[in-house]
């Protein structure tokens, strides 16, 4: 894999009335540095899109040239169906954003701050800013310190509250830029849960982040970033099928199953005996010579049903098969080359 379009919807063969933010070759450097290099992203209509990568990758500043907080250096960008920055004006409204939290006023309380962050919004009602206000800080929950004043607020209150600000209008997209950080395990869990909520209704969600769990419990769909560049994009069960696969087999004829597997063209890569693993990957052999072995091997392109049938066929006692999958988190390291902070 590793070809960003090659997984899912690529941004050149995909209708582009179905996608909610489509780039291509969208660039930035800031002078000697390369912070975004050429990224064809495709993010269809009410997907939850995680944006993933490790620290510097690049994600806040292609979520700024998204929005038309910072200008590309080279390549184009569309946010529902219009071009950015020129439709800035247009699009906005239809977009809620948490990027980088806002300058909230410290002595002014969570109620009060969102209200004049509304009254800014030319396109928000004034007849319904207390109740849309109040039912902001009631889906982050802060329904209870919505008079409290900022200062006095936590970061992750802080962080909820940012959240709040984009959720004052309903909106056709949502772009959050690390939404859950500064957040405690319940507050993580709760925008895990906001998110699902939004998407239920229709809402596309582009979330970066760079905690995997956060990705693999809310998204439909991953793009993964490193270095700058998209290394790759799709659904995340198109991600968790190109990871690499192994065939388990458990059987008492430990050398005529490795012999079958290598035929295949497989790759054999370890002998294990039932219930105990191998020192050195190698063969464990059991004193009892028809006690069970799992002999492991890359699966590669064999269909795991061929593999089964070509050891039935050659004789060998097949106890036990399994296909075990890279892990998503292998997959990200794969991809990126770096390790992710995972949460536990
Ligand atoms: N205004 C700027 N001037 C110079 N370099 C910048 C600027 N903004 C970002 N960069 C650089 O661009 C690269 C990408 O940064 P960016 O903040 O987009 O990454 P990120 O993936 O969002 O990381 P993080 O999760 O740490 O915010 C980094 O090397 C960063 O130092």
């Amino acid at each position: 894999m590793g070809d960003p379009g090659g997984l899912g919807v690529s941004a050149e063969s995909a209708d582009s009335a179905g996608l909610a933010i489509e780039t291509h070759g969208l660039t930035k450097r800031f002078r000697s540095q390369l912070a975004v290099d050429g990224l064809d992203l495709a993010v269809p209509h009410g997907a939850v899109f995680g944006f993933l990568g490790p620290n510097g990758s690049g994600k806040t500043t292609t979520i700024r040239m998204l929005l038309g907080l910072v200008a590309a250096t080279a390549g184009e960008a569309r946010v529902l169906g219009a071009g950015m920055p020129r439709h800035v004006d247009s699009v906005l409204p239809r977009v809620g954003a948490l990027v980088e939290g806002p300058a909230f006023s410290p002595y002014l309380s969570g109620a009060a701050n969102l209200a004049r962050f509304d009254a800014a919004d030319r396109w928000a009602p004034s007849r319904t800013r207390a109740a849309r206000v109040a039912d902001a800080l009631e889906q982050v929950g802060l329904a209870h310190v919505a008079q409290k004043k900022v200062h006095a607020y936590s970061l992750g209150m802080k962080q909820r509250l940012g959240l709040a600000n984009a959720l004052l209008m309903p909106r056709e997209l949502l772009v959050l830029d690390e939404p859950t950080n500064g957040l405690d395990p319940q507050g993580t869990r709760e925008v895990r849960s906001l998110i699902r909520s939004l998407a239920r209704d229709g809402t596309t969600v582009f979330v970066s982040s760079h905690l995997l769990a956060e990705v693999e419990q809310v998204c439909s769909h991953v793009g993964v970033m490193s270095a700058g560049r998209l290394v790759a994009q799709g659904t995340l069960d198109e991600f968790r099928d190109a990871g690499e696969a192994r065939a388990l087999v458990r059987t008492p004829d430990a050398d005529a199953a490795r012999r079958v597997l290598q035929g295949l063209g497989m790759h054999v890569d370890g002998s294990i005996s039932a219930g105990r693993v191998a020192d050195d990957g190698g063969v464990s052999r059991p004193a009892d010579a028809s006690a069970d072995v799992v002999v492991t091997a890359t699966l590669e392109t064999t269909p795991p049903e061929a593999v089964v049938a070509a050891l039935v066929a050659d004789g060998v006692r097949v106890r036990g098969f399994e296909v075990e999958r890279a892990s998503l988190e292998q997959r990200f390291v794969e991809l990126t080359g770096e390790g992710f902070d995972v949460v536990q």
